[in-house]
């Protein structure tokens, strides 16, 4: 069943109802669709097609008719025609009754009357419409998202090809079905909310686990293929609406027990799509109602990478070149090696890169607010177990299902499964030199920016050390500054693996700073091992 509700900038469209006319001298009914638009002065109108013609059967200004409800499935329309005379009093001579498969598609259809008669949606011009009436105002949305960078991001999400790459990361779209499905008690007979449903797969999910309605909101242009693959699924379908537009704009018609998403982007927070789960929150969800996932962790440790540093400094050598064509390019080496430092690396390491255990930054999807996503400030302090030359922050996440039957953690940690996330590593232009039991300090400080992601302020210190050191001294220092949203994916790397003597170290040097989550159901970080006959030959 699809039913596009609350949608305020687009038409609302009911693809299909049954019209029964009334007031013609043989009433009949028809399969028909119908839609609220804006006509170009700015007038609310409501337009009924009959499925065999391509012109309107109805064609009306809203604020000339009145809907009245004749029943849960049935409403009737009544349009007020100008008789010609000059009388006051209003004749109501045209009336049609309008009947919908479904409650919810019924009870959305006048609510949507309602809405469009007050003015409540139309084009959001900024300027009165023609009618007096004024606009509404921008939403929270696009109050703080560039627009240029809102659409490009949609777009992105429109395309299957990029909906099929989720799809395809089979550690993220199984966890969520095994979340899902083990925890049928907290969706069956549930009203659901999928926010961000892109290809509408947790919606099928949530609707497989019994749930009694699921709304899938998603803005792109995704929803149209959502709603074709929900259609094509007409048993879990007949329990799914969905809705076009953003989580921040559309109005739905009851509230949910339960919010389902898939917020995250690189390092967690990159897309700020958890600002728009937690308005979700906010909007949509019952007090105490459940969240899949309800809690996020960031993970930081630091990590020594020789090849990925002289990597990144080789890169701005070009610009060292003093007859590139008869011109010396040397006045740019300094912007360009800056400019490979600004880019965090996205790419799967092996965890034994990392000289310290991680420390962990949580947010808990279910009581934060949504200006704490705003700026997030994490001091650091680490103690390195070797003694190295330290090339930056290693980053990754993971995400809790804290289901009533089963808690699960989908995990992005380096020597798990690899996921399309992959881990996240900020790079020192000015690497630091320290020895086993030095104390590392810094600060790793994200703020948000218009373009839906973060610029990075990392500084990393190496205390003071050893006998006669000053306490809390620094000795070295070094600050850089990213762009969240311009990566470097470092992807041709092959995968890595853990060979079996090591494991046990890694698992070790992980589990005593808590990296494997408190409440595991033995589907948390796992380190991949080489086959043993591969790594025998890779011994021999
Ligand atoms: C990471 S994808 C997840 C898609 C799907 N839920 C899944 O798990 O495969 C996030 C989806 O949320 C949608 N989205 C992001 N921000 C949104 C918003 N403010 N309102 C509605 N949809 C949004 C995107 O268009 C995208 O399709």
């Amino acid at each position: 069943m699809e039913a596009p509700l609350g949608q305020k900038q687009r038409p609302h469209e009911f693809p299909s109802i049954t019209l029964s006319h009334l007031s013609s001298p043989a009433p009949s009914s028809a399969s028909a669709s119908a839609s609220f638009a804006e006509d170009n002065s700015g007038c609310p109108r409501l337009r009924i097609h009959q499925l065999s013609s391509p012109d309107p059967v109805f064609d009306l200004d809203l604020q000339n008719i009145q809907i009245f409800k004749l029943g849960p499935l049935e409403l009737l329309c009544a349009s007020e025609e100008t008789g010609g005379d000059d009388s006051e009093e209003k004749s109501f001579s045209r009336a049609f009754k309008i009947g919908f498969g479904t409650k919810v598609e019924c009870k959305a259809f006048y609510s949507a009357c309602e809405q469009w008669k007050l003015g409540l949606v139309g084009a959001r011009t900024g300027e009165p419409l023609a009618n007096g009436r004024l606009t509404v105002p921008k939403s929270k949305f696009d109050n703080k998202i560039d627009t240029t960078s809102a659409k490009m991001y949609f777009h992105y999400y429109g395309q299957l090809l990029h909906q099929q790459n989720m799809l395809q990361d089979y550690v993220r779209t199984g966890t969520y079905y095994a979340a899902v499905i083990e925890n049928r008690v907290d969706f069956h007979g549930r009203v659901v909310v999928d926010v961000g449903a892109g290809s509408g797969i947790l919606s099928l999910f949530a609707a497989q686990a019994g749930a009694k309605h699921v709304y899938a909101v998603e803005a792109s242009e995704m929803a149209e293929y959502a709603r074709r693959l929900v259609a094509g699924n007409p048993s879990l379908g007949q329990r799914i609406t969905v809705i076009k537009g953003k989580i921040e704009e559309v109005e739905l018609p009851e509230k949910a027990d339960i919010l389902i998403s898939e917020p995250m982007g690189t390092l967690l927070v990159n897309e700020r799509m958890l600002e728009t789960y937690v308005i979700a929150r906010d909007r949509f969800l019952i007090p105490d109602g459940k969240m899949f996932p309800s809690l996020g962790r960031i993970h930081m440790a630091p990590f020594s990478d020789e090849y990925l540093y002289v990597e990144i400094a080789n890169k701005a050598l070009f610009w060292q070149q003093h007859n590139y064509y008869g011109v010396d390019l040397t006045p740019l080496y300094g912007s360009a090696f800056q400019g490979y430092f600004s880019q965090p690396v996205v790419d799967a390491f092996d965890p034994r890169l990392l000289v310290s255990p991680p420390i962990i930054h949580t947010l808990d999807f279910t009581s934060m607010k949504e200006e704490d996503l705003y700026e997030i400030d994490i001091p650091l302090n680490f103690v390195s177990s070797v003694g190295t030359r330290v090339h930056g922050l290693a980053c990754w996440f993971d995400v809790l299902f804290n289901g009533s039957s089963v808690q699960r953690w989908l995990t992005t940690a380096p020597g798990a499964p690899t996921t399309h996330w992959y881990q996240l590593r900020c790079v020192l232009a000015q690497p630091i030199y320290v020895m086993a039991g030095q104390e590392i300090t810094g600060r790793f400080h994200l703020v948000s920016h218009s373009a839906q992601s973060y610029t990075i302020y990392l500084t990393m210190s190496a205390k003071m050390w050893g006998a006669g050191a000053d306490q809390g001294g620094i000795l070295q220092t070094s600050s850089c500054k990213l762009d969240l949203k311009e990566p470097y994916y470092r992807l041709s790397q092959p995968q890595p693996y853990v060979l079996q003597q090591d494991q046990q170290s890694n698992q070790q040097l992980m589990q005593s700073q808590e990296i494997s989550p408190s409440i595991q159901d033995g589907t948390g970080p796992s380190l991949a091992v080489i086959p043993s006959h591969i790594s025998e030959s890779l011994n021999q």
